[in-house]
C-alpha cells in the first residue's frame, strides 16, 4: 500500500490514541481492504475553515467529520476565546440541522465547550441557521456554532462557527481559532467531558423573539393584508425550514400556506430528493407538482439549514418557472428599493450589498435608486462583516448571493431563507396588489435595466487528486488567460489571488481593494463576465458566467433571452478551448 509518510503517521496515531473501537475498527478494515485512495483522503489533512466553515464527509480520519474532529475544532474554538475574553464568563449558542449525526454532533460541541467552562445556550431540537445567528446577538454571546453540511449531499456534515455579531469567521479570526485548533495534537487535550450545570436549553422564547423582530421589518404591510389569501406552497425539504418558515409567514399576514406532505418531516436520509438543495431542479420537482395542482401563486422551497431558498413563479403561459439567485435576488433589491422609495425611507443612508460572482444587474438597480452598493468576496460572511463595520453609521437594508442566499435588514449576520421567504411572498404580494405579478415585476425589471442572463457550470473533482487538478487548471487560466470569449475580447483580468486588475488593451495594472481569495474574473468588452473559483465547501471548480442585452417589452423576452443562452454556451465554449 502506497501512502505518504505523514498520512501514515496521522492514522497510527488515530489506531494507537483515546479512540473509540468503532472508530479503529473502520480504520482496520480500510488498512485490511488496501483503500489507500479512501486512507489518503481521510487522513492526508486535517479538515480547514472553507467558505461555510468546516465540512467534510462523516466517518472517521483527521479530514472527515466525526465526534474527534468535531470536538478538537471545539476545543480550538474555546482555547480562543478562554484567550481573547480572559476572566470573563464567556456564552455560546449551538443548534443543529436535521442531518443524520447533527444533534449528536451538537452534544459534542457542548461537552467540549461546558468542560472549558463555557456558558453554552443549547437549542432543543433543530433550528434554521439564521435563528443560531440572531440568538448569537440577542443572548450576548461570544461565539457559536452550527451543525450542519447546508445543502451538501447526506453523506457530509460540517461545523458552521461564528463570532460575537453573529456573523461566521473571517480573517483575523478565522486563523486564530484555526491555528489554536491545530495546536492541538492529542486527543486527550480535548475535554469532552460534559459540565450540566453550564449547559441550558432554549427553544420556543428565541422562536418567538425572532419571529416578532422579523415581522418589525416588514415593509408593505397593507398589501398583505389584502392579499393574504396569496397561495404560497412550501417545501422545507426534509429540513430545519418547517420549524419557522410557516410561521413567519402566518406572521407576516399569510394565510394560505400548502406545505409539501411528502418533505415536511426533518430526516437526515433527504428520502425524496438526490441534493437537498433548491439549486437543483429535481429537489424542487415536488414542490411544482404540489403548486401546479392547487393553482399556487408562488413555490418556496428551503435547504437543510434554512438559509438557502428556492423559489418557482408562475409565468404568463400559466407555467410555473424556477428563477435563480440572481433572479431573486434582483428582483428582492428592487422590490425593496422600490417600496422604501415609495414610503419615502430612502434619504441616502441605506446600502445594499452583493458578492462579486453575484449579476451586476443589482449594481444597475442601486445605481438607479442612488442607493449605495458593495461588492465582496463570495461566502456570505463577509457580507455578514461588512454590516457589522458599517453599523450604526449606514442602515443596511437588504443583500444577497446568487447561491439562492439573502439577507433582509441587520437582525442576523448570515443569510436567511426564514426572513427572504417571508419577503418573497411580501414583494409577490405587493406586485400582486398593483395588478401584477412576480413574473412581470422580473420583465418589467429587465426592460428598465436591461436583460442579464447568469449561469453557473461546475465541474465535481473529488479527493487530493481532484483538488490538485483544480488546482492546476486555476494556473492555467491564470498564466495563460483566454483572449476572447463569446466573440468579444477580454478586456480586463481581475486576479483576486494576487489582488491585481489587468487592463489588457491599454497594458495597465491597478490594485483590487479585496482581501486575497483564489478567484479569476474575465470581462469582455461588450460586457460578459466569466469568474473561476473553486469552491470552498464542495470538491468542485465553478464558472460563474454573465451576459446582458437590452430588453424593449415583456413581449421580447424569450427571443433575447433565448439569443442570451447561446452567447453562454459559446462563451464556455470558449473558456474550454
Ligand atoms: O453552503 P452554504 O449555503 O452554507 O453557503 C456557503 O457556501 C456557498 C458556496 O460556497 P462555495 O462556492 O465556496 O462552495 C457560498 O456562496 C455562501 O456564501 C456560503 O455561505
Ligand atoms: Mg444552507
Amino acid at each position: 500500500m502506497q501512502l505518504d509518510a505523514a498520512t501514515q503517521q496521522t492514522i497510527d496515531t488515530w489506531l494507537n490514541g483515546n479512540y473509540d473501537q468503532e472508530t479503529k475498527a473502520e480504520i482496520q478494515q480500510l488498512v485490511a481492504q488496501n483503500a489507500s485512495v479512501e486512507l489518503t483522503d481521510a487522513f492526508y489533512r486535517s479538515l480547514e475553515f472553507g467558505t461555510g466553515g468546516l465540512r467534510g464527509i462523516m466517518g472517521a480520519g483527521s479530514n472527515r467529520i466525526n465526534k474527534y474532529t468535531i470536538g478538537t475544532a471545539t476545543q480550538g474554538l474555546s482555547n480562543y476565546l478562554l484567550n481573547k475574553y480572559p476572566g470573563e464568563k464567556i456564552k455560546v449558542a449551538i443548534a443543529h440541522d436535521s442531518r443524520n449525526k447533527s444533534d449528536e454532533f451538537a452534544g459534542i460541541a457542548a461537552d467540549v465547550f461546558s468542560a472549558n467552562g463555557i456558558h453554552v445556550y443549547f437549542f432543543k431540537a433543530l433550528r434554521p441557521t439564521p435563528e443560531l445567528s440572531f440568538a448569537i446577538r440577542t443572548l450576548g454571546c461570544r461565539s457559536g456554532v452550527m451543525l450542519t453540511a447546508s445543502h451538501n449531499p447526506k453523506e457530509y456534515n460540517g461545523y458552521k462557527a461564528y463570532g460575537a455579531d453573529g456573523g461566521q469567521f473571517t480573517s483575523p479570526d478565522d486563523t486564530m481559532v484555526m491555528d489554536e485548533v491545530a495546536k492541538i495534537k492529542n486527543i486527550d487535550d480535548v475535554k469532552f467531558e460534559r459540565i450540566a450545570e453550564n449547559v441550558e436549553l432554549i427553544g420556543e422564547e428565541i422562536d418567538q423573539q425572532y419571529l416578532d423582530a422579523i415581522t418589525k421589518l416588514s415593509v408593505s404591510p397593507e398589501a398583505i393584508e389584502r392579499q393574504k389569501d396569496l397561495k404560497i406552497v412550501f417545501s422545507p425539504i426534509h429540513g430545519t425550514g418547517i420549524t419557522l418558515v410557516p410561521k413567519a409567514l402566518a406572521q407576516f399576514g399569510f394565510d394560505n400556506l400548502t406545505v409539501v406532505a411528502e418533505q415536511e418531516k426533518p430526516d437526515g436520509n433527504f428520502p425524496t430528493v438526490v441534493y437537498p438543495n433548491p439549486e437543483e431542479k429535481e429537489a424542487m420537482t415536488l414542490a411544482l407538482k404540489k403548486a401546479q395542482e392547487i393553482d399556487a401563486d408562488l413555490v418556496l422551497a428551503t435547504d437543510p439549514d434554512a438559509d438557502r431558498v428556492g423559489i418557482a413563479v408562475k409565468n404568463n403561459d400559466g407555467e410555473f418557472v424556477l428563477l435563480n439567485g440572481n433572479q431573486t435576488g434582483s428582483l428582492l433589491i428592487n422590490y425593496l428599493l422600490t417600496a422604501w422609495d415609495e414610503k419615502g425611507k430612502l434619504d441616502g443612508d441605506q446600502y445594499i450589498v452583493k458578492t462579486i460572482v453575484t449579476t451586476n444587474l443589482i449594481e444597475a438597480i442601486a445605481d438607479a435608486k442612488k442607493v449605495k452598493y458593495y461588492n465582496t468576496l463570495t461566502g456570505f460572511k463577509y457580507i455578514g462583516q461588512l454590516i457589522t463595520s458599517l453599523q450604526g453609521k449606514k442602515t443596511f437594508i437588504g443583500g444577497g448571493e446568487e447561491s439562492y442566499g439573502y439577507l433582509i435588514g441587520e437582525l442576523v449576520r448570515d443569510k436567511d431563507a426564514v426572513i427572504s421567504c417571508a419577503f418573497i411572498a411580501e414583494m409577490t404580494a405587493f406586485y400582486k396588489d398593483k395588478g401584477s405579478s412576480l413574473y412581470n415585476a422580473m420583465l418589467d425589471m429587465y426592460v428598465e435595466y436591461g436583460l442579464y442572463k447568469e449561469e453557473l457550470v461546475s465541474l465535481t473533482k473529488k479527493g487530493k487528486s481532484g483538488a490538485e487538478e483544480i488546482k492546476a487548471m486555476m494556473e492555467k487560466f491564470r498564466s495563460n488567460p483566454p483572449q476572447t470569449l463569446g466573440g468579444s475580447k477580454v478586456k480586463t483580468l481581475k486576479d483576486y489571488e494576487l489582488g491585481v486588475e489587468t487592463d489588457l488593451i491599454q497594458q495597465k495594472q491597478s490594485k483590487l481593494d479585496f482581501p486575497k481569495s483564489d478567484v479569476l474574473q474575465f470581462i469582455t468588452e461588450d460586457g460578459s463576465i466569466v469568474s473561476a473559483r473553486p469552491s470552498g465547501t464542495e470538491p468542485k471548480i465553478k464558472f460563474y458566467c454573465s451576459v446582458n442585452a437590452p430588453l424593449s417589452t415583456r413581449e421580447a423576452f424569450k427571443d433575447v433571452d433565448a439569443q442570451l443562452a447561446a452567447k453562454i454556451k459559446s462563451l464556455m465554449e470558449d473558456l474550454q478551448a
